[in-house]
């Protein structure tokens, strides 16, 4: 695995027990990252209302999780996401429902803040959640009682409340679409997640944790392989969606370079804007500068280079030397398929089938 050190990183004190529990839940070693999972360590095991703030896809929920898990609370993580409820579902989602409450209430229904009973309630969006149910909050969260809609008997709950939000509360607050009461009741312990552009040192880290979840998913799969200047290019992104704009961009690397080594150009060309070359068409092969000619290695060479290797992923290796030769092939034929399929003594459909397989693009770093 890469190490991404930073000098600074050296100010950061050493990490707690629950460090490594936080470590699985979200990975990242950058400095910003260490110091929110130093918050996180300190805060998950006392009982504060912790409020997670950051722009979408930096991984709120993620957050949450791992408070969750290092609190060592029995209970399950709980989450409800307040935009994503219709406005006049979400009382009842929250709270439960006796049977008869209202039309369609043909049975009991327990509310999620009593699922989350022993355990945290993360409500997500809050910045969303109606101001009549802002303030039926408000008085769980003084009272630590709940009452079913519909019912009369109040039940005691006993949760930890894990809030976020990607809005600024502080200015909804000052507009008067938040309550400035429930407001300090859940921003006692602020938690600020910072956007992926700030922790590039991250992506590989990050990278690799998705594609091992990816691999653990479907053992089968062939990964892609970021290289140097790829990783390089994807450090330089500016990532308006954050974390969640890398795992858009890791999907299309699994499903456009399976098995196979992707450059800065894949990374410009192909992953961060998606475009995909018609490898039928020569005009859509933009012409490259045709190499140096010179000759491959022999046979013996691969032998002596390898041989101090413990292994070897011989399908992928031969894969990526196929493309390359294909890929230079082209380069030197001014991208014509034709021409290229003779340097390669391939049949011409042959070719369009492999760079097909392959997504071969239409010029080439030689
Ligand atoms: N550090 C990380 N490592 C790996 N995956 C991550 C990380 N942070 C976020 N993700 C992934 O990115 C996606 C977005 O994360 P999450 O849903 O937690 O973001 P969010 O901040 O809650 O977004 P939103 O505000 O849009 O709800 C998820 O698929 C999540 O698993």
């Amino acid at each position: 695995m890469t190490s991404h050190f930073l000098p600074e990183a050296s100010f950061v004190r050493p990490l707690p027990p629950s460090a490594g529990l936080i470590d699985r839940v979200i990975p990242g070693d950058s400095l910003p990252m260490r110091r929110v999972k130093q918050l996180i360590a300190a805060v998950a095991v006392s009982e504060a209302p912790v409020l997670v703030q950051g722009a979408t896809g930096t991984g709120k929920e993620l957050a949450a999780e791992a408070l969750h898990r290092a609190s060592g609370r029995e209970g399950a993580l709980i989450a409800v996401n307040c935009a994503a409820i219709p406005a006049e579902l979400l009382e009842s989602e929250l709270f439960g429902h006796e049977k008869g409450a209202f039309t369609g209430a043909d049975r009991q229904r327990i509310g999620r803040i009593e699922m989350a009973q022993g355990g945290t309630l993360f409500l997500d969006e809050i910045g969303d959640m109606p101001l009549a149910l802002q303030a039926k909050l408000l008085r769980v969260l003084e009272s630590r009682r709940i009452t079913r809609v519909g019912g009369s008997s109040e039940i005691e709950v006993d949760f930890r409340l894990v809030t976020a939000t990607h809005r600024d509360l502080a200015r909804q607050v000052a507009a008067g679409d938040f309550r400035t009461d429930l407001y300090y009741r859940i921003n006692v312990f602020p938690l600020d997640l910072p956007d992926l552009r700030e922790r590039a040192a991250d992506i590989p880290l990050i990278l690799n944790r998705m594609i091992e979840d990816h691999l653990a998913r479907s053992p089968a799969a062939d990964a892609p392989h970021f290289d140097a200047g790829a990783l390089r290019e994807l450090s330089a992104h500016d990532w308006p969606g954050n974390v969640r704009e890398l795992r858009n961009v890791l999907a299309r690397a699994l499903v456009l370079f399976p098995g196979r080594m992707v450059s800065a150009r894949h990374v410009r060309e192909n992953l961060l804007q998606l475009a995909m070359p018609d490898p039928e068409s020569a005009a859509d092969l933009a012409p490259a500068a045709p190499p140096e000619a010179q000759g491959l290695p022999e046979p013996r060479q691969f032998q002596e280079a390898l041989s101090a290797r413990a292994d070897l992923d011989l399908r992928g290796y031969l894969r990526d030397i196929e493309v390359a030769l294909i890929e230079c092939a082209l380069a030197r034929s001014d991208g014509s398929v034709t021409r290229a399929a003779d340097v390669l003594r391939l049949r011409r459909t042959t070719l369009i089938e492999k760079m097909k397989k392959f997504v071969i693009l239409r010029c080439c770093e030689v």
